[in-house]
């Protein structure tokens, strides 16, 4: 296995003493940018380990970050050769995008600039935007063209926008935008309220933008109770909390651990990214999963931004739910969200101007 060194991309062995029983798969190149930072000290095991792509399938880690991160950088590094991991194949820590990019099958693009404790998530649009132009350039440049892009940097549906107008030989298709944590915590308060286990609540949906317009919406959830599924709506019986509560508990829930931390979440953002990949390349099977994807138009939503929708995902591709009916409370909200992504949008190919 080899790792290169970040200062002088001097190559070094780590004898792992796997023996490798059966034919592996070749591996794939994944990217982490921002890798020096929080959520991907999290999010580097999970891909490293199987979590994401499989457990037979071994990464080539590409990790990007700024130049003045690299010695940091190098920690990871080490603490990756470290973990001794069978499936990791190599690993290349560098500061040059273009670098990072070349032939990657998958890329999380985290790094940017995260908010702090009184800031909206759209506040850090003129900070990260541009980076997220400068990427899809490079994508374009030196990605493969099928490659699996996952923006988690804020404010991720209109950097993830932004990503894709600067790769336009990438498809639109291959940019999400992760909205998989505003998923994760609805589903979990929904079942704190019924008492049940996490797995056991399904479909719940997060629609627009990841901030606090968004509308998670428990209306088509299913739980299982003793072994039949449920309408949630039906064995919560309680609307006012599915319309007043829950929404709004969701919408905060990233200023909350902020309050409380003062960094914003970083173990469960990473198991976000884990999961919206990990989906994405293998499969949601019946289960809906949330994912802010380029809109075509679906359910009266603005065409041209990244919303997030239901989806179900086979052979690696995303296809919306259609045909859910949207009552009018879930009409106002998909519009808000919808109408603060067309703001977003345009502030930000202002900012891409210069
Ligand atoms: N979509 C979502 O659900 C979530 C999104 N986030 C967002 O993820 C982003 C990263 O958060 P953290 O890891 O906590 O922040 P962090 O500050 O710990 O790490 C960010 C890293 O990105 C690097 N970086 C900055 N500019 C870069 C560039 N041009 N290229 C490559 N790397 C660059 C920084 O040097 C730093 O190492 C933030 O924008 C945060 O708001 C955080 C949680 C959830
Ligand atoms: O709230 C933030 O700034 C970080 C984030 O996106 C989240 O936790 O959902």
């Amino acid at each position: 296995m080899s790792f290169l060194c970040c200062g002088t991309g001097e190559k070094f062995n780590v004898d792992t003493t796997v023996v490798v029983k059966h034919e592996m798969a070749a591996p794939i190149k994944v990217v982490v940018t921002g890798a020096a930072g929080q959520i991907a000290y999290s999010l580097l095991y999970q891909v490293a380990s199987g979590a994401v792509f499989g457990p037979e399938q071994p990464v080539y880690l590409h990790l990007l970050d700024i130049a003045p991160m690299m010695g940091v950088l190098e920690g990871v590094v080490m603490e990756l050769a470290d973990c001794a991991l069978p499936l990791l194949a190599g690993v290349l820590p560098t500061a040059n995008p273009e670098e990072a990019f070349k032939d990657v099958s998958a890329a999380f693009l985290v790094g940017a600039m995260p908010r702090r404790e009184g800031m909206e998530r759209k506040d850090l649009l003129s900070a990260n935007v541009r980076i997220f132009k400068e990427q899809g350039q490079a994508l374009d440049k030196v990605a493969r063209k099928d490659v699996k892009i996952l923006v988690v940097g804020n404010p991720a549906n209109t950097n993830a926008l932004i990503c894709s107008k600067y790769a336009p030989s990438i498809p639109k298709e291959n940019f999400t935008a992760m909205t998989r944590l505003d998923q994760n915590r609805a589903q979990s308060q929904l079942a704190a309220k019924l008492g049940v286990p996490v797995k056991d609540v399904k479909n719940v949906i997060i629609w627009g933008n990841h901030s606090s317009t968004q509308f998670p919406d428990a209306s088509n959830a299913i739980v299982t109770i003793g072994g039949a599924e449920k309408s949630v709506p039906k064995a919560i019986n309680d609307d006012e909390f599915l319309k007043t509560t829950f929404v709004s508990t969701v919408q905060k829930r990233g200023a909350a651990v902020i309050a409380a931390r003062k960094m914003s979440s970083a173990l469960s953002a990473a198991k976000a990214a884990s999961d919206h990949m990990r989906d994405w390349f293998l499969g949601t099977g019946d289960r809906w999963v949330s994912m802010g994807v380029v809109s075509d138009g679906s359910y009266g939503t603005p065409r041209d931004v990244v919303y997030s929708f239901p989806v179900t995902v086979s052979n690696g591709k995303w296809k919306i739910v259609q045909g859910l009916t949207i009552s009018d409370f879930a009409r106002e909200k998909l519009d808000l969200t919808g109408k603060e992504l067309v703001e977003e949008k345009q502030d930000a190919l202002d900012v891409c101007k210069d």
